[in-house]
């Protein structure tokens, strides 16, 4: 009932392709964006709503290249850090993936004015949307800077676009070998890539220090996905016909995405990131075998080469739906978990990492007490130690952030009574 009335909410106007809203724009579509006249009646409203000027983003980007180091002091609440060097925690540490979203009024606000990928590429806005979520919940233990996973993609050379009601589209995709000459496989990282690093910086700075900040990036075997569907895809059937006619020059492709995406990975550590995750979204679409030879091997890549430059950098890793048991020999500091994976089995699995997940996200559109219910159990599952809760997958733009709450305040709650 409570979500019911919320969804009738004007704020949370919807817009869907048909009439009869289907399961997939439950997921997707288009909320209508806040004008900036309705701005005052927001609980959580924005402080930043304009871009920076062009002179501002230099003089940003020039203190932020100065001020690199591979080294940042700890911040104030070090719960996710703790966990994931497996040491003692005072609670178990909360965060959820795209806790920055359209769920979001504040949120809508902000990307009335502009579109997804300026606000990725303006750190004043980028950095705003990634603290919101603290605003509105300040038991988060962590904050995830704003971006997506196909600004690497972008970067080697694939122009992206968000379009409404269908999500990311390439002008171009991979259709066979021959069009990976159209791409810059080894592109300089600081150009192509240094507005995110300046919205880290900047975020860094905003948060004052009080929790850390996860950088992230897209594993290879779900990057090279989007690069060759052009968009996203149900089945990932083109792309997986790349693996079985084309192995050599998936490869070449996967370790050129992985050699970039780390050192992206280093730019985000430097700019002050003290947690990193890498995303496979798409792990679960191949089978065991495939998945070993042309994604885990790459997620694993991508670690090492992070680790080999910055040991102390932290990384969780998140082979969504194909925990394969390779990954404990890897050098990830953390596992992530969709709600398909078994508790019992995956600390068997597992027992050098810290675990992270893997809430359900869907139980968000059912009542509080079903999600106290549910989240109470999970804590009480995977216990205290080597442990991160989070949900098994992203927040959705119709989920009730009161909903989202009730998550995050269940998991504290629970945590406290635990030894
Ligand atoms: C597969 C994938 C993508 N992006 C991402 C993944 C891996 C994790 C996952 O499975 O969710 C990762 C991602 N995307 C986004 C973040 C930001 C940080 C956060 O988690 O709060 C993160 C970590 C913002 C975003 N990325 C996107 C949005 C919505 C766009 C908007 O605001 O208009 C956000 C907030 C767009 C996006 N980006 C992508 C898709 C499929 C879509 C469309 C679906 C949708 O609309 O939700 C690719």
């Amino acid at each position: 009932v409570q979500s019911r009335s919320f969804l009738k909410r004007p704020l949370f106007g919807f817009r869907s392709r048909s009439s009869q809203s289907s399961a997939l724009d439950m997921a997707t579509a288009t909320l209508e964006p806040i004008q900036a006249s309705d701005l005052q009646g927001l609980e959580f409203p924005p402080q930043v709503t304009e871009p920076m000027s062009p002179s501002e983003k230099a003089e940003l980007r020039e203190e932020r290249r100065a001020a690199m180091k591979p080294d940042w002091p700890l911040p104030k609440n070090t719960n996710v850090i703790n966990a994931l060097k497996g040491e003692e925690v005072e609670a178990v540490p909360v965060w959820m993936m795209r806790q920055a979203g359209r769920y979001l009024p504040e949120f809508r606000a902000v990307r009335a004015g502009s579109e997804f990928l300026k606000v990725c590429q303006d750190p004043g806005l980028a950095s705003e949307v990634t603290v919101q979520p603290r605003r509105r919940y300040p038991e988060l233990d962590a904050c995830i800077i704003f971006s997506d996973i196909l600004v690497v993609p972008q970067a080697m050379g694939q122009p992206l676009q968000m379009l409404p009601n269908r999500g990311p589209v390439f002008d171009w995709r991979l259709e066979s070998p021959e069009d990976i000459k159209k791409l810059d496989l080894t592109p300089d990282v600081e150009d192509s890539l240094g507005y995110v690093f300046d919205a880290m910086y900047l975020t860094k700075k905003k948060v004052d220090n009080e929790v850390p900040i996860f950088g992230f990036c897209g594993a290879p075997w779900t990057i090279l996905g989007y690069m060759v569907e052009g968009e996203g895809s149900r089945t990932w059937a083109e792309t997986k016909r790349w693996l079985y006619d084309y192995p050599e020059e998936s490869h070449k492709l996967l370790e050129a995405i992985s050699r970039l995406s780390a050192k992206y990975l280093i730019g985000q550590w430097d700019s002050g990131a003290q947690m990193l995750q890498v995303f496979d979204t798409n792990a679960g679409v191949l089978p065991p075998h495939l998945y070993e030879e042309f994604g885990a091997k790459y997620m694993r890549m991508i670690a090492d080469l992070v680790k080999a430059e910055r040991p102390q950098a932290l990384i969780v890793g998140f082979p969504k739906d194909m925990p394969l048991a390779s990954f404990n020999d890897s050098s990830y500091d953390g596992i992530g978990l969709s709600w398909t994976a078994d508790v019992q089995e995956m600390r068997e699995r597992f027992p050098n990492k810290t675990l992270q997940g893997n809430m359900d996200a869907h139980i968000l559109y059912a009542n509080k007490d079903a999600i106290r219910k549910a989240t109470h159990e999970m804590v009480k599952e995977f216990g205290k130690k080597r442990y991160v809760a989070n949900l098994g997958h992203g927040m959705e733009p119709r989920m009730d952030p009161e909903h989202a709450k009730a998550f995050i305040q269940s998991i504290k709650e629970a945590s406290s009574e635990l030894e």
